[in-house]
């Protein structure tokens, strides 16, 4: 287990956040309390989930005197989230940032908005890249604004892991409606279920040709960046004559 050991690290996290007292914040994976601490002082509501018997033992009692701090123990894979708004402020272990991810940014409506995770380079590089290169990630990137604030190097954690982490930032994007997501969704899936043919191709029938064209040329799906595809369904959202496809997570 790499514990957040870097002050400067952990600063950065919680200040990017912009946290409040309105505002409701959870630490997955909180360890000692490393990060749940700083939370805490940001006056907002904090949930931390741990599934360590022994860490949700020290959290209990180091947060006893915070009411506005909950300790829970479960998994963050299948812990209920909250109805309401929420962040996510958190360094959890590797193997499971894909399924924390997929719980947060997979669904097409839920309270979740915002996060700041600590997260292995190499999957914030993928994340981040202009183009993504499979279906899923085009819908978070395209439903989320997904940053790479900067590299964490190993030396951050205590012991170190054997690569590099990143401190990476996400935003709900405001401008993508229901409507844009559902035709995004339809878009993405008919894409990428050719990969290899251009894309323009593969969305007959889904898309207006003449859009596509104008679009897409002859690239295929992973060739297209997130700004295209999201031009694309917004495009779409605007006409009429197009229903949002059903089918959406
Ligand atoms: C990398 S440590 C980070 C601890 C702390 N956030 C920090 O930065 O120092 C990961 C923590 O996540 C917990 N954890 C691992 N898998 C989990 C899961 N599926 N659900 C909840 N907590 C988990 C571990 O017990 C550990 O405390």
């Amino acid at each position: 287990m790499h514990l957040l050991s870097s002050g400067r690290v952990i600063t950065s996290l919680v200040a990017a956040a912009d946290l409040g007292p309105d505002d409701l914040v959870i630490d997955f994976g909180a360890g000692p309390g490393t990060i749940t601490a700083p939370l805490a002082r940001t006056g907002s509501r904090v949930l931390a989930v741990e599934r360590d018997p022994r860490f949700v033992a020290g959290l209990r009692r180091r947060f006893d005197d915070r009411p506005h701090v909950r300790v829970v123990h479960d998994d963050l894979r299948t812990v209920r989230l909250p109805r309401r708004a929420f962040a996510v402020v958190a360094s959890i272990p590797f193997a499971v940032s894909t399924p924390l991810l997929r719980r947060l940014l997979t669904p097409a409506a839920s309270g979740f908005c915002r996060a700041e995770l600590v997260v292995e380079w190499g999957l914030a590089k993928r994340l981040t890249a202009a183009r993504p290169r499979d279906a899923e990630s085009a819908w978070w990137s395209c439903r989320f604004a997904l940053t790479m604030r900067r590299r964490v190097p190993a030396g951050c954690f205590t012991p170190a892991p054997r690569v590099d982490a990143a401190h990476l930032g996400v935003r709900r994007r405001s401008d993508v409606d229901r409507r844009v997501s559902a035709i995004l969704w339809a878009l993405l899936s008919a894409a990428h279920r050719r990969p290899g043919s251009p894309a323009r191709v593969a969305l007959r029938g889904v898309a207006p040709p003449r859009i596509t064209q104008r679009l897409l040329g002859d690239d295929p799906a992973p060739e297209i960046t997130t700004d295209t595809w999201l031009a694309l369904a917004k495009t779409l959202a605007t006409d009429r004559n197009v229903s949002p496809p059903r089918g959406m997570p």
